[in-house]
C-alpha cells in the first residue's frame, strides 16, 4: 500500500507551476454572480446615485463663488430663481447651495453604504460558494489526480485565493466601478465648462492608461510568481506539521526549518521583484497629474483674467480634475490588487477546469444489491507509464469465497483492490462484478456495494457514533452499538467519558491502534456491503490486540465476498483461494495447503515467516 511518503510531497507539480492561458474566465465569474442578479441591480443604482451626487458635490462651490460673491448671472436651468442680485436673496442662495452640499453628501453617504453593504455581502457569498464547489469538484477526483498534486498548494489554493476574490469583489471592483462611471460624467460635465481643457485632458488619458496596462501584464506575471512561492510555503508548512511526530523521532526539526526557510526567501524574493515592478506605475502617474494640473493652473488663470472662465468654473474644474485622475491613479494602485484577482482566478478555474474524474458511462445502471461475484481478466495497469505495476492479471472470486493476496512488498496487492471500486481505471482488461463489467454500473452504486478496513482506521473529526456510522449515515442506534458489540469495540466505547458521544480527534489520536481498527471494523459492519476488502488490518498490531481485531473480523466477514491483503501468511490459512502476486503477474493461485505441497514461492515465503517466529 501507498503511504503518504513525505516525498510524495517533493512531486513536481507539472499543472500547478505552468498555467496554460486560461479560458473561460468570464463564464465563471457570471456563472459565479448570476445567483446575486438582484442585489447587483441594487448595487447597481446605489452605484449611479454615489457617482451623481460626487458628480454634483462642487457645484454648490460654483455657485457661491461665481453668483453669490460674484455678479454672474445663474445658469440657463437655475434663471427659476429670480432676483439675486438682492442681497437677502443672495444669502438665501447661499444658504440653498449649503444645504444642497449637505444633501448630496448626507445621499451620496447613504448610496456609498448601500453599495458597500451589498457588495460585501456579494462577496461573501460568492467565496462561499466558491469554495464549496472546489471542494465538492476536490473531493470527486479520481485518486490519481492527488498522486501528482500537493494538498497544501490545494488548500492554499480554496483559502488565499478565495480570500483574494473575495477582497478584490467586495472593495476594488467596486471602486473601480465608481471610478469608470464617474469619469464617463465627469467628461460631460467638464466639456461642458471648458470643452478645449477637457480635450487636452482626454488626449493625456489613453498613454496613461496604456503605460498602465503595459505594467499590468509585467505585475500579473510577477504576482503569479509570489503565489506559487506561497503555494509551496502552505505545502512545507502542512507536511511538517502533519509529519510532526516523524520529525520529533528523527530529531529533524533543522532540516523541517531549512526547508521552509529557503521557501521563505524565495517568497521575500518574489514578493520584493513584484513589488519593484508596482512601485514604478505610481510616480509616474502622479508625475502626470501634476504636470495637466500645472497646465490646467496656468491656462486657466489667463482665461478667468482674460473673462473667458469665470473662478467658480474654474474652481469646479480643478476639483474635477483631481477626481478624473483620481481613478487612473486607483487603477495605477489598483493593478496589484487586479493582477492578484485574476491570478487568484486562474488557480481556482484550473482546478474547476481539472477533467480527472472517473467518467461514468452514459448508459451505466444503478448496481442494486450485488452478490460479489468478482472476476479480473487480463488486467493492466501503472501508475506512472515507466512502471508497469500489474501486467496481467486475471482471476474469479465467488460470491461469498474469502480470498487472500500476498506477494513481495510493492507487487501490487494494493493497487487490485484499488481497482475494484474504481479508484483508478485498469489501463487494459476488464474488471466485472456479478457478470457485468464494473464501468457498466454507476460509480456510487458500485462504491456502496465495497466496504473497506486498511491498515489505518481514518477517525473524523465527530463522535464515535457518527465515526461508525460515517459509511451509512442512516444507521439506526441499535444497528451501531450491535455493530460495536460485534466489532468487540461496545465494552471499551462504553468506558470512554461520553461512550458513543465521545469526540475523536481528526486522526483518531486519541484511540489506541487497536482501538480505531475495532471502529473500522464497526463501520464496515454497519455498512453491510456484499463485498470486504481488508488491507492489511492487523499489520500495525500486536499479538494480543491482534487477537481480539482478528475476531471482530471474522464477525464481520461473514456472509461476504472478502478479499484480505496480507503480508502474515497464517491469516490466510482458511481462505478459499489465495493469489501470490510477484512482479505484477499472478505467480501462483490456490489453498493454503496446496500452494505449501506445491513448494515455490508462497512454501518460500511462509517458510521464512515460519522461522522468523520462532
Ligand atoms: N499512487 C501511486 N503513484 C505511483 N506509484 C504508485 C502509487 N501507489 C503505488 N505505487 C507503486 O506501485 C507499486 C505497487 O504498489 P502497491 O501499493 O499496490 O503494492 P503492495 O503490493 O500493496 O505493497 P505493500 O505490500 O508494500 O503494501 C509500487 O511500486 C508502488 O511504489
Amino acid at each position: 500500500m501507498r503511504k503518504n511518503s513525505p516525498c510524495r510531497h517533493h512531486v513536481p507539480d507539472p499543472e500547478m507551476d505552468a498555467l496554460p492561458p486560461v479560458q473561460n474566465l468570464t463564464l465563471l465569474v457570471l456563472s459565479l454572480v448570476k445567483p446575486y442578479y438582484k442585489w447587483l441591480l441594487i448595487i447597481f443604482a446605489a452605484m449611479l446615485a454615489e457617482t451623481a451626487m460626487s458628480l454634483a458635490t462642487p457645484w454648490p462651490l460654483k455657485v457661491i463663488i461665481d453668483n453669490v460673491i460674484g455678479d454672474h448671472r445663474l445658469p440657463d436651468w437655475l434663471a427659476w430663481i429670480k432676483g439675486i442680485s438682492l442681497e437677502e436673496n443672495k444669502m438665501r442662495l447661499a444658504a440653498a447651495a449649503a444645504i444642497a452640499m449637505i444633501v448630496f453628501t448626507i445621499l451620496g453617504g447613504l448610496a456609498s453604504y448601500i453599495n458597500s453593504y451589498f457588495t460585501e455581502s456579494v462577496a461573501q457569498y460568492v467565496a462561499n460558494d466558491l469554495r464549496r464547489k472546489m471542494y465538492l469538484h476536490l473531493l470527486r477526483l479520481s485518486l490519481s489526480y492527488y498522486d501528482t498534486h500537493q494538498v497544501g498548494k490545494l488548500l492554499s489554493t480554496i483559502t488565499s485565493d478565495v480570500s483574494t476574490i473575495q477582497d478584490f469583489a467586495s472593495e476594488t471592483l467596486l471602486s473601480i466601478l465608481i471610478d469608470a462611471l464617474t469619469i464617463l460624467g465627469m467628461l460631460g460635465l467638464m466639456f461642458y465648462l471648458n470643452w478645449d481643457f477637457t480635450l487636452m485632458l482626454v488626449g493625456v488619458s489613453p498613454f496613461l492608461l496604456l503605460f498602465v496596462i503595459r505594467f499590468k501584464t509585467a505585475v500579473k506575471k510577477a504576482t503569479h510568481e509570489v503565489r506559487k512561492d506561497q503555494a509551496v510555503m502552505v505545502a512545507v508548512l502542512q507536511q511538517g506539521l502533519e509529519s510532526v511526530r516523524a520529525i520529533n523521532a528523527f530529531g529533524r526539526q533543522d532540516l523541517e526549518e531549512d526547508r521552509l526557510k529557503r521557501i521563505s526567501y524565495e517568497t521575500i524574493m518574489a514578493a520584493l521583484k513584484a513589488r519593484k515592478v508596482k512601485s514604478i506605475i505610481s510616480p509616474v502617474v502622479t508625475l502626470t497629474v501634476s504636470a495637466c494640473t500645472a497646465f490646467v493652473l496656468w491656462r486657466g488663470a489667463r482665461l478667468v483674467i482674460g473673462g473667458a472662465m469665470t473662478i467658480g468654473a474654474l474652481t469646479v474644474f480643478l476639483s474635477y480634475l483631481n477626481k478624473f485622475f483620481n481613478p487612473v491613479k486607483n487603477l495605477a494602485k489598483m493593478t496589484t490588487n487586479i493582477a492578484q484577482a485574476m491570478v487568484a482566478l486562474e488557480r481556482i478555474q484550473q482546478i474547476l477546469e481539472t477533467d480527472n474524474v472517473i467518467k461514468e458511462k452514459p448508459g451505466a445502471t444503478e448496481p442494486g444489491q450485488l452478490k460479489g461475484n468478482i472476476v479480473f481478466e487480463n488486467v493492466a495497469f501503472a501508475y506512472v507509464p515507466a512502471n508497469q505495476v500489474l501486467k496481467d492479471i486475471s482471476f474469479s472470486i465467488e460470491a461469498g469465497q474469502h480470498i487472500g493476496i500476498c506477494g513481495p512488498t510493492g507487487s501490487g496487492k494494493t493497487t487490485i483492490a484499488s481497482l475494484i471500486p474504481r479508484f483508478y481505471e485498469p489501463d487494459a482488461g476488464r474488471i466485472l462484478i456479478d457478470g457485468k463489467d464494473i464501468k457498466d454500473y454507476k460509480l456510487e452504486g458500485l462504491r456502496i456495494q465495497i466496504s473497506f478496513v486498511l491498515q489505518e482506521t481514518v477517525l473524523f473529526y465527530g463522535t464515535i457514533r457518527e465515526n461508525i456510522a460515517y459509511g451509512r449515515p442512516e444507521a439506526t442506534e441499535d444497528e451501531i452499538t450491535e455493530a460495536a458489540g460485534k466489532a468487540n469495540a461496545h465494552d471499551f466505547i462504553c468506558r470512554l467519558p461520553l461512550g458513543y458521544d465521545t469526540l475523536v480527534g481528526e486522526r483518531g489520536m486519541t484511540l489506541s491502534g487497536g482501538e480505531r481498527q475495532r471502529i473500522g471494523i464497526a463501520r464496515a459492519i454497519v455498512r453491510n456491503s456484499p463485498i470486504l476488502i481488508l488491507d492489511e488490518p492487523t499489520a500495525s498490531l500486536d499479538t494480543e490486540v491482534e487477537k481480539s481485531v482478528m475476531d471482530a473480523l471474522e464477525n464481520l466477514m461473514k456472509g461476504r465476498t472478502v478479499i484480505t491483503i496480507t503480508h502474515r501468511l497464517c491469516n490466510l490459512v482458511k481462505a478459499n483461494k489465495i493469489l501470490v502476486i510477484n512482479n505484477g503477474v499472478i505467480a501462483e493461485e490456490g489453498t493454503h495447503d496446496e500452494l505449501l505441497k506445491r513448494g515455490k514461492l508462497y512454501a518460500e515465503l511462509y517458510q521464512i515467516q515460519e522461522e522468523g517466529n520462532k
